[in-house]
């Protein structure tokens, strides 16, 4: 299949091509254009989508073609270049208030994730603050986001390299039960619970991986697997209702997942199901540790009640594929995130070092 391009009809993007290669890294910048792997396809199909305007990103980080809040922070940040190039203003004022429409467009895609207006926060003050000519300020901001993207994968190695510390030492090689996908696809590459992850792999210290499917749109079972399976990491697949059982027949030593945001008492936003991973964690004794960045901190939150919860497309409950699950005449609630309540966390695993949640506070000096 490789080479084969086609054009997704209807959709608006420039045009998808499918190959079979498997290196993992979501969002590259290639020449004039971003490149995103479809992650709308996977398992099943390796699909390049191209994208040359940032109305086309906003889509593509609202359809969840790109996702993962790292991964959704740096294609923010693209969306921004590619939305700079084609402001016309030659004035500064003018530039930076079309500039700041574009980061409005971007924003509204998806509310969760912190990253996605920490990197647009990020991009905006760049512009501003920068002193080249106003023509010049879209290299500036390509330059921004190259570096957003960069820092992102140096983040995760770091985290990997925390979380491996921090792991329980067992006599056995560690089990570790996740939820979600935290890993290269959700990142710049390598994860942040994943990477931690490949870190325990690299150190010989990983026995295998439990991936959550993640209902309803199954990134533990489409993606996470995937990474795995390309990894040689070693994998089994449970439905999200089986995390309790293998416990307490002790098959899982930790669990780790990631964050879309985290308040600054460690209460933690992440995909729905994960509060029920670190109830019965709890329930069994298990260390349940969050594995982020600190660009996924929202330090002006003091707890997760004022954490934004995104809530989808109700057919993603109702439908498996196109077809319905239940009958005509049923209500439906979709929430995409739940909150983890920090006192259920064993410790949140940052690029900085792995701290009890009420400690996160002293990290705040890091953030940039
Ligand atoms: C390193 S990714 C951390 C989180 O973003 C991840 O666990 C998650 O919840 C992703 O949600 P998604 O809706 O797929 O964007």
């Amino acid at each position: 299949m490789e080479g084969v391009q086609q054009m997704i009809a209807g959709v608006g993007y420039d045009k998808v091509t499918i190959s079979m290669e498997t290196k993992v890294y979501p969002v590259i910048w290639h020449e004039d254009r971003v490149l995103l792997i479809d992650q709308t396809r996977l398992s099943h199909e390796y699909a390049i989508v191209e994208i040359k305007r940032y109305k086309d990103m906003a889509r593509a980080i609202a359809t969840m073609i790109v996702r993962g809040a790292p991964a959704i922070g740096i294609a923010a940040a693209y969306g921004m270049y590619l939305g700079a190039r084609d402001i016309q203003k030659s004035d500064r004022d003018g530039f930076l208030a079309e500039l700041k429409g574009v980061a409005e467009i971007l924003g509204n895609t998806r509310p969760t994730a912190v990253n996605l207006f920490w990197a647009i926060e990020r991009m905006l003050k760049t512009a501003r603050e920068t002193s080249v000519s106003v023509s010049e300020i879209p290299q500036v901001l390509l330059a921004a986001a190259q570096q957003i993207q960069a820092e992102d994968l140096n983040t995760c190695q770091a985290i990997g390299d925390h979380g491996l510390a921090v792991l329980p030492k067992t006599p056995e090689q560690l089990n570790i039960l996740t939820h979600c996908n935290t890993g290269s696809l959700a990142t710049a590459g390598y994860g942040t619970a994943l990477g931690v992850i490949r870190s325990c792999k690299a150190a010989q210290r990983l026995g295998r991986v439990y991936a959550d499917e993640t209902r309803p749109r199954l990134q533990g079972a489409k993606l996470t697997t995937w990474e795995c399976v390309q990894d040689q990491i070693p994998v089994t697949l449970i439905a999200d209702n089986m995390a309790a059982h293998c416990m307490k027949l002790g098959l899982i030593h930790a669990a780790i997942v990631g964050a879309d945001r985290i308040a600054a008492n460690g209460d933690t936003a992440n995909k729905i199901g994960t509060y029920n991973v670190a109830l019965v964690a709890r329930a069994h004794n298990i260390p349940f540790f969050v594995a982020a960045p600190l660009s996924t901190v929202d330090f002006r939150l003091q707890s997760g009640e004022g954490i934004p919860i995104e809530e989808r497309d109700p057919k993603e409950v109702y439908q498996i594929g196109s077809t319905a699950i239940c009958p005509p005449g049923v209500e439906f609630y979709n929430p995409a995130f739940d909150v983890t309540p920090a006192e259920l966390i064993t410790a949140i695993i940052t690029e900085h070092g792995a701290v009890a949640p009420g400690d996160l506070k002293n990290l705040m000096v890091h953030q940039c």
